[in-house]
Parts: structure tokens; C-alpha cells; sequence
């Protein structure tokens, strides 16, 4: 039978990394969709530049990823995560989970990782009964673009937001999510700003929009 692209990003991670090596991962991963097959991971180019000095500068003790696919973002974030910190990360599609906790697996990544497969909008008022969370430091958006502004919404009525909490959403060009601009860029209770890029391995335009919660 047919493999799918996610199980032949998992084998070249498997052939080319290192277990345990984190770094290794993501570097496999970036190589196989540039060489290979595109598939969308938030990639080297976003990741590098955006994502990580985000997560960097939050130094976050409390993550939600919406939107795991192959893990590939989970990995970045989760070698960036101080000591104790957890991700929780959501995926709806559990052919891709079953690949995304193999890789976070390969990672060494996996005490800090709780992999939820299911929708954002049945777990999201979950989070706090379900995994003790109180309020997240960081969401990174990477699901399907025309759930984020109702996850969002979602989010602060589920008290799931605290001042300084920091939302970081990708392809808000492309894909889009022009709802989500539009809601966060003229909502008081968010302070927003554009990082221009473009889309994982290819020259389109693409960003994020990182919005602080002002409470
Ligand atoms: O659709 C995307 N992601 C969501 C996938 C399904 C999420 C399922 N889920 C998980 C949890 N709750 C629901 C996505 C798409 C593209 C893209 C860009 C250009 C193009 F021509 C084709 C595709 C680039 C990305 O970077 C993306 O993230
Ligand atoms: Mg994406």
C-alpha cells in the first residue's frame, strides 16, 4: 500500500537525524521538504526568525499549539522550553498525530509534550479540568485558518488568557486568516505586530501576527 507524505517525512527523519537531537530533527525535516516534498511545516525561514525568538523571549511555562501536523513546530518549540515548561499541542487528524509523536519521540522531546488529538473546539474549554492548566503564556495558531478567530474568542471566555499572554499565528497571508487580522488588529485587548516572511520553502509572501493579550 501507498505511503502518505507525512510517513516518508517521518522515515527520512529517522534515516537522517540523530535520536535525541532536536536540532537534528528539524534540520531533516527542513532538508526533506526542500530536496523531496513540500508539506506545511512552519519551516526554517519562519521558524528560525519568528518563532523561536518569540518563544525565546516569552520564555513560556504553559504552551498550546493548535495545529501539530508532523510535529515539526512542536520539536522547535519544545527544545526552547525552560525546565518543566510544558506544550500542549492539539491535532485533529490522527494519521498525522500517530507520525508527530513518533518524531517528538525521535526528538527527545516527549516529558515536555502532551500530544491531544481532537478538535480545538471540544478541548479548548477542557484545557483547565483536563490538564490542570490555569492560563497560557503562548499559543502558537497553526490549524485551520478559519478557526482561529473563533479559538481565540474561544480561549478568552475560557479565561484561558492572562495580561502578557502572547498569541503567534501563522500564514496570516497564505493561506490568510482574515477574519483573525481583522478581529485582533482592531481589538483593544491586544497589542498586534506583522513579521513579514514567506511561505515554508517557497518565495510566496507570508507572515505571522504576534498579539500580546492586555487583559
Ligand atoms: O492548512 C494549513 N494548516 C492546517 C492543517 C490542518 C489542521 C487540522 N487541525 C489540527 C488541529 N485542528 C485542526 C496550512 C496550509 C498551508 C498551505 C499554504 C499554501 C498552499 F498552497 C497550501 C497549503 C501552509 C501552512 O503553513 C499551513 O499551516
Ligand atoms: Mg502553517
Amino acid at each position: 500500500t501507498q505511503s502518505t507524505r507525512p510517513q516518508r517525512l517521518l522515515a527520512a527523519v529517522h534515516k537522517k537525524a540523530t535520536r535525541g537531537n532536536p536540532r537534528s530533527v528539524v534540520k531533516a525535516i527542513d532538508e526533506f521538504c526542500n530536496q523531496n516534498e513540500w508539506a506545511m511545516n512552519v519551516g526554517n525561514e519562519k521558524g528560525s526568525e519568528i518563532l523561536d525568538s518569540v518563544v525565546s523571549e516569552t520564555n513560556p511555562g504553559c504552551v498550546l499549539e493548535l495545529g501539530t501536523y508532523c510535529g515539526y513546530s512542536t520539536v522547535r518549540i519544545a527544545s526552547l522550553l525552560p525546565p518543566h515548561a510544558q506544550l500542549i499541542t492539539l491535532e485533529f487528524n490522527p494519521d498525522n498525530a500517530a507520525v508527530a509523536r513518533q518524531v517528538i519521540a525521535w526528538a527527545g522531546v516527549a516529558e515536555k509534550v502532551r500530544l491531544v488529538e481532537g478538535e480545538s473546539g471540544e478541548w479548548i474549554p477542557k484545557m483547565k479540568e483536563q490538564f490542570g492548566v490555569k492560563t497560557f503564556d503562548l499559543v502558537f495558531l497553526d490549524h485551520w485558518k478559519n478557526r482561529y478567530l473563533l479559538d481565540t474568542k474561544l480561549m478568552e471566555e475560557c479565561g484561558l488568557l492572562k495580561k502578557g499572554s502572547v498569541l503567534l499565528a501563522d500564514n496570516v497571508v497564505c493561506p490568510g486568516a482574515p477574519d483573525y487580522l481583522e478581529y485582533i488588529r482592531n481589538s483593544p485587548q491586544y497589542k498586534s505586530q506583522f513579521f513579514k516572511s514567506h511561505l515554508e520553502y517557497t518565495k510566496a509572501e507570508d507572515g505571522l501576527e504576534k498579539s500580546v493579550f492586555l487583559g
